[in-house]
């Protein structure tokens, strides 16, 4: 990844990104039609006085998945735990998670495609009934003694809700797909962080950071950052020059394209003639992780156009080879037939 997108683990990062959470719906910028789905659902549960039905959010990584979450929470006025796919190795990992939840807590489960198989199981049972079977002992003296559990409503985000299987899927009441944000949205996340970071930016450049932050708030708050950065270290305001000094500075282009998105069009275009090429193929040729590639790197690309997802393979588009300045070795004709 490149700089502009740092591993979860920099605290700074972290930090930054807390602060700048929006609390609430009415803070929280774009996906108009989540946010009016969310509502419905959350206001409905109110007025019956019960939980909220379980919540699935997908979506690729930075567009709001764990800022939804907190927000469930604090709409409907309910404590929040959280948890993640990785934590949860085993069925009693989850079992002390569900056991110990008291009455109306939102449950956060973040990469849930990455729960253990038999903590899935257990979790089909418990988003129905409330309920979950604890298996004691061993072998052919094993029993398993039935817990009824608090009411709870599960949140759970993917950025792979293809890999969750269809009867967990199926147990949530409502699936939020999160869309990438259009450039005005993002001018708004900018506005409102440059106001908390008590930073003045030009208006011309806060549009251009959102034109380059590949429709993800996470981005664009992390771009308007190193634009401040660079107008401290260079004493200067953060406006048009500050912005194209300190995203040429971390290879972040025109299109908002970083170095691995380009790093993964330019292999398609140079060692497999623009596709059609696998997943598999095309990941260790750049060497990065197949998921990687499949849920952060392609969506964007195949967002702005300039790759395209076929049965036969990922195909770099028309525009694809335009943006990196190549012309492709097939006819134009040949090769708008192939999409
Ligand atoms: N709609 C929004 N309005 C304003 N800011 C937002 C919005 N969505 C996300 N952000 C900002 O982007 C940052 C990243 O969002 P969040 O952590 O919720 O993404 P995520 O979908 O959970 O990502 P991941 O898949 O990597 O966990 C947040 O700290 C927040 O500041
Ligand atoms: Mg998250």
């Amino acid at each position: 990844m490149s700089e502009v997108m740092p591993t979860p683990e920099s605290e700074a990062e972290l930090a930054f990104e807390g602060a700048l959470r929006p609390k609430s719906l009415s803070e929280f910028v774009g996906q108009q039609k989540v946010r009016g789905q969310l509502q419905l659902l959350l206001h409905a549960a109110t007025l019956q006085n019960r939980t909220p039905d379980h919540i699935l959010l997908a979506g690729p990584p930075g567009l709001g998945k764990t800022t939804l979450a907190m927000i469930v929470a604090y709409e409907s006025g309910r404590p929040l735990r959280m948890s993640s796919g990785p934590a949860i190795q085993h069925a009693g990992d989850l079992a002390a998670v569900l056991s110990s939840l008291v009455p109306g807590e939102v449950l956060f489960i973040d990469e849930i495609h990455r729960m253990a198989r038999s903590a899935e199981e257990m979790l089909y049972l418990a988003m129905e009934d409330f309920r979950i079977d604890i298996m004691v002992g061993k072998g052919a003296g094993a029993t398993s003694i039935p817990l009824d559990l608090a009411p709870f409503t599960l949140v759970g985000a993917t950025t792979r809700s293809g890999l969750l299987p269809n009867p967990l899927r199926d147990r949530f009441g409502f699936t939020a797909h999160l869309e990438f944000y259009e450039t005005g949205e993002l001018e708004r996340v900018l506005a409102r962080a440059a106001e908390m970071l008590e930073l003045e930016v030009d208006p011309g450049a806060l549009t251009s950071i959102a034109s380059r932050s590949r429709g993800t708030p996470r981005i664009a708050n992390r771009l308007l950052r190193r634009v401040r950065d660079y107008a401290l270290v260079h004493r200067t305001t953060a406006g048009q020059e500050a912005v194209d000094a300190a995203l040429e500075l971390y290879d972040v282009d025109e299109l908002g394209l970083d170095r691995l998105d380009r790093a993964v069009l330019d292999a398609i275009l140079t060692r497999f003639e623009g596709g059609p090429v696998g997943l598999n193929t095309l990941a260790v040729s750049v060497g990065e992780e197949a998921d990687t590639i499949e849920s952060v790197v392609e969506p964007f690309l195949v967002r702005i156009g300039l790759l395209s997802r076929t049965p036969r393979g990922r195909v770099a588009t028309a525009a694809g080879w335009r943006h990196l300045g190549r012309r492709a070795a097939i006819p134009a004709a040949l090769f708008d037939d192939q999409l």
